[in-house]
């Protein structure tokens, strides 16, 4: 009998937990795309024969390192960094780089694995692969940061490459860390490429990175609402995190005409009744990025709002939601905290911020929801754009960019309804965005023979 790992699910995931004991967030993620592969390659022979799903669920390398740095008090101090390099069937692992206490290997193969099928939904060719370190970059000075970055690089510099793999930011990663690492990349290799992206646009950089994952998180959620003749207008959303894509995604809602209520941080959230307008978001970012201050503050600023210290804001009525923080921020019970005030539809801006019982209740709700594989996208397509000028030698325009960021949005939406619809015309977007994501990288595959 032929020797494989697909003769069920339940025993598939059990080899899956097995080879990755304590890493409960890469087996979530895993699972999440399995329910649906399963189906999917029934009657696909192929598939099973050349393990391709036992293939993908492993990654290509996982690079861990010491990195080793000096605080201001010429204390020395010892953190671990890595890159997971999960696949580059189509094109160079491409993904982000995670600053955050909370950073574990089992988290950045997750974010690997997930950032795979993200980026074959995108339609551009770009492999999947995530790094980082569980250094914590709040309450550090930028000379810190900046020694810290180029400590990181140090290492990191020898595993990636314009044609191997090119790291972008992420939670804790922003355009001065992406400076302070680029830098080092060139200082060490003397050379100048398309290395990392999200630069700065005097060195680089594609103009609309930054805006690029939380507008195109709303462009999604607009593409969901328009299949049932519905738009923003007037909407009330909820929104948490108050980083980049959750200020982008807070924007973007607004100038389409709805109203974002909530924003949040570790701390907790604040809702504002009023609204949170375009120039209550200006305050947020220079707050958050300037300053580094917390989201508690902005009760002080602006009256009528309120602070709910250690708590998520899905308990507030809404009729959209986008989670915009971290992952496994949403739980089954604020799933069915907001099935029950009616919220229609979630599009997450995060990366598997609702958990796998959450991900259940909107299934069976039949909500319009989104995964982030699908709706956060955007900042990995415009990194794709931005390789694509720094390979020209040349920058697009900012008009060409956000019609590009717009048609690859709609793309993506388009390719989870293929495989996503069902009887009714209900569209199960995570099974369509899993199917899709997985058929590209599969067929990719199975032409390369097994290596
Ligand atoms: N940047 C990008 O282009 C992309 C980002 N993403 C995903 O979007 C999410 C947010 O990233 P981004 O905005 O870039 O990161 P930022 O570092 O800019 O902001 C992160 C935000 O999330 C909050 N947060 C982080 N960890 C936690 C936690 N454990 N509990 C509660 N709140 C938390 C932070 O609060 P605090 O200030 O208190 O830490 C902050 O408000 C992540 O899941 C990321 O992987 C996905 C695609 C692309
Ligand atoms: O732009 C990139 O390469 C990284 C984006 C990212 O980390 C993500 O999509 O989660």
């Amino acid at each position: 009998m032929a020797i494989t790992d697909h003769v069920d699910f339940n025993g598939f995931m059990e080899g899956v937990k097995r080879r990755n004991p304590y890493q409960p967030e890469f087996v979530q993620a895993v699972q999440e795309v399995a329910e649906d592969i399963f189906d999917f390659m029934e009657d696909k022979e192929e598939y099973h024969a050349q393990q391709i799903l036992r293939r993908i669920s492993e990654p290509d390398r996982v690079v861990s390192f010491r990195v080793c740095w000096e605080d201001d008090a010429g204390n020395i101090r010892v953190q671990r960094g890595w890159r997971v390099q999960n696949n580059n069937a189509i094109g160079p692992y491409k993904g982000g780089i995670r600053f955050h206490p909370s950073v574990t290997e089992s988290v950045l193969k997750f974010l690997a694995f997930e950032q795979t099928f993200k980026n074959a939904l995108t339609g551009l060719p770009m492999g999947g692969g995530k790094g980082g370190s569980n250094f914590n970059p709040k309450g550090k000075s930028v000379r810190e940061i900046m020694r810290f970055c180029q400590s990181f690089m140090t290492e990191l510099y020898r595993h990636i490459g314009a044609d191997v793999d090119v790291p972008a930011g992420d939670i804790g990663v922003g355009g001065r860390e992406i400076g302070f690492m680029f830098g080092q990349y060139k200082r060490i290799t003397n050379q100048f490429t398309g290395v990392l992206t999200g630069k700065g646009l005097e060195y680089g950089g594609s103009l609309i990175r930054p805006e690029a994952t939380g507008y195109g998180a709303v462009y999604f959620l607009a593409e969901m609402l328009a299949t049932r003749d519905d738009g923003l207008v007037g909407k009330t959303a909820v929104v948490s995190g108050s980083g980049n894509v959750a200020t982008h995604a807070a924007e973007k809602i607004t100038q389409l005409g709805g109203k974002v209520v909530t924003l949040s941080d570790s701390g907790g959230f604040i809702h504002d009744p009023d609204g949170i307008t375009q120039e209550k978001i200006d305050w947020v970012k220079a707050h958050k990025t300037h300053r580094r201050g917390r989201i508690q503050d902005y009760c002080e600023e602006f009256e009528n709002a309120s602070f709910h210290p250690g708590k998520t804001p899905w308990g507030v009525p809404c009729d959209v939601a986008l989670p915009c923080a971290t992952q496994n921020e949403l739980l089954g019970e604020d799933a069915r905290t907001l099935v029950a005030n009616g919220c229609m539809a979630v599009s997450e801006g995060a990366n598997m911020p609702t958990d796998l019982d959450g991900v259940h209740v909107f299934k069976a709700a039949r909500l319009l929801y989104a995964p982030g594989k699908a709706a956060n996208a955007g900042g990995v397509a415009v990194s794709g754009l931005e390789m694509s000028q720094n390979s020209e030698r040349r920058a697009w325009k900012e008009e060409e960019l956000q019609q590009m960021l717009k048609d690859i949005m709609a793309g993506i939406h388009e390719r989870c309804m293929t495989y996503g619809r069902q009887d009714g015309g209900y569209c199960d977007y995570v099974k369509g965005a899993n199917i899709a994501g997985f058929k590209k990288v599969a067929d990719a595959m199975l032409a390369f023979g097994v290596v």
